[in-house]
């Protein structure tokens, strides 16, 4: 269905489904494995008779991957460390007024990751997570993702890269509660990344009040902006691809030329809703899609490089002709993104989400300036013992 203005909100929030998670959450909190192997009947109608895949499972199907799917998980493998590599934070250190300071970037020891798996598979996002993890240097990689039957090929042989350290065949809320509590057979992790559905992402939302979660990455968004130069079959494809995900993707195209828009209309699909919506020029298009804060937002026209500086917020852009699907795959960059305009304040996962910046000082030779500073305050908050603590070391 295709709709000329923008929409009002999100097809689907996690936030609708905050009091339904809940429940589940908590049930696993009380009941580990138990609620587990209930709520894998409930909603993925499996019985899950183990929640820990063995080592021998995961290199049984490893082996039956395709060479081809193999050769391509390779290639990308190679591209995607490349990126996290280039951006990856070195420790540093310095000083001032005699105060040796610095920041070591430290990994953080258990991650689990979240590879979903209702609708379709989603090997490319094990990488997505598992690379920047493993660079960062995390101990433990820990991947929950629904299952049914026997595990993907191509999700085992990335598990089996990554030496993942456990492979849980749980998906859905009910996993990231097992591993933000731990289970009988799940094991507690630090951090969560990864996205999912609306439950997911409800789920994840609530544990944070305990463990670290990445952030917000729900259906799938796509805004394209786009003039007269450019491809509306192209368009069209990009959109559909999005589209792919899910009723709940958010597809918007906005453009100056309703010759555009109109061209595109006709190449849709009906699978979902399309908001094709035209705007006066491609700036008040920016200004819209920054209000937006979009997961993925292509940058279709002539001037692409030149509104890139009016771009404020959107989990990751494409230049001119590049298809957004490639950032899925294999342009480097994450295809792990936040939704929902989580983009206003958070970026894609990055090495950065499996590091923690420990700070470190030696000031046993500091200014005295910056003593009497530090006294004076902690006496003005009525710190009386941080103030003495400072004091008697510098007299
Ligand atoms: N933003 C990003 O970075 C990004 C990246 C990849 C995929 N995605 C999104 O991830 C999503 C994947 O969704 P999916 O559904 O295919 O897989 P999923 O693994 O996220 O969710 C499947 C699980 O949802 C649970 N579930 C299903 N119906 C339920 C219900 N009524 N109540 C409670 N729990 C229920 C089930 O336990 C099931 O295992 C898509 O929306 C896609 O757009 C986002
Ligand atoms: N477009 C998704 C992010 O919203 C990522 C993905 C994985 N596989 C295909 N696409
Ligand atoms: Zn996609």
């Amino acid at each position: 269905m295709i709709k000329r203005e923008l929409p009002t909100r999100r097809v689907q929030s996690f936030s609708q489904v905050l009091d339904k998670v809940n429940e589940i959450v908590e049930k696993v909190r009380k009941e580990g494995d138990r609620a587990l192997r209930e709520f894998a009947l409930q909603f993925d109608n499996v019985k899950l008779e183990e929640l820990v895949l063995s080592e021998e499972q995961v290199a049984n199907a490893a082996s039956k991957i395709k060479p081809e799917v193999k050769g391509a998980i390779d290639e990308i493998w190679d591209q995607l460390v490349s990126f996290h590599e280039l951006i990856k934070p070195p420790s540093l250190g310095g000083g001032s007024k005699n105060v040796e300071y610095g920041v070591l970037w430290r990994p953080l020891e258990r991650v689990g990751i979240y590879v979903p798996g209702g609708k379709k598979s989603y090997p490319s996002t094990l990488m997505m997570a598992g690379i920047p993890a493993r660079i960062a240097g995390v101990e433990e990689i820990h991947v929950a993702t629904p299952v049914k039957g026997e595990i993907d090929p191509a999700i085992a042989y990335i598990a089996f890269k990554l030496r993942v350290k456990r492979v849980y065949p749980v998906g859905g809320a009910q996993a990231i509660a097992a591993l933000a509590f731990g289970t009988e057979s799940v094991t507690k992790v630090d951090k969560i990344v990864g996205p999912g559905n609306v439950y997911v992402q409800a789920a994840k939302f609530i544990v944070s009040q305990e463990i670290g979660i990445d952030g917000i990455e729900g259906p799938t968004e796509l805004v394209v902006i786009a003039d007269q130069t450019s491809d509306p079959r192209s368009i069209a494809l990009d959109l559909m691809a999005q589209g792919e995900h899910g009723s709940s993707s958010l597809l918007v195209l906005m453009s100056n030329s309703e010759e555009l828009l109109n061209k595109v209309a006709e190449l849709l699909n009906d699978e979902n809703e399309y908001y094709l919506v035209k705007t006066e020029n491609l700036e008040t298009a920016i200004e819209l899609a920054n209000k937006i804060a979009p997961e993925h937002l292509s940058l279709y026209t002539s001037r692409s490089r030149e509104l890139l500086h009016l771009v404020k917020n959107a989990g990751a852009i494409t230049l001119g002709n590049t298809p957004p699907a490639l950032i899925d795959y294999s342009a480097g960059p994450d295809h792990i993104l936040p939704t929902n305009g989580w983009a206003r304040f958070r970026g894609g996962v990055t090495v950065y989400d499996f590091l923690k910046p420990v700070s470190y000082v030696n000031a046993e030779k500091v200014d005295k300036k910056l003593v009497k500073a530090a006294e004076i305050l902690a006496e003005y908050e009525g710190f009386k013992h941080h103030a003495k603590s400072i004091g008697v070391r510098y007299d």
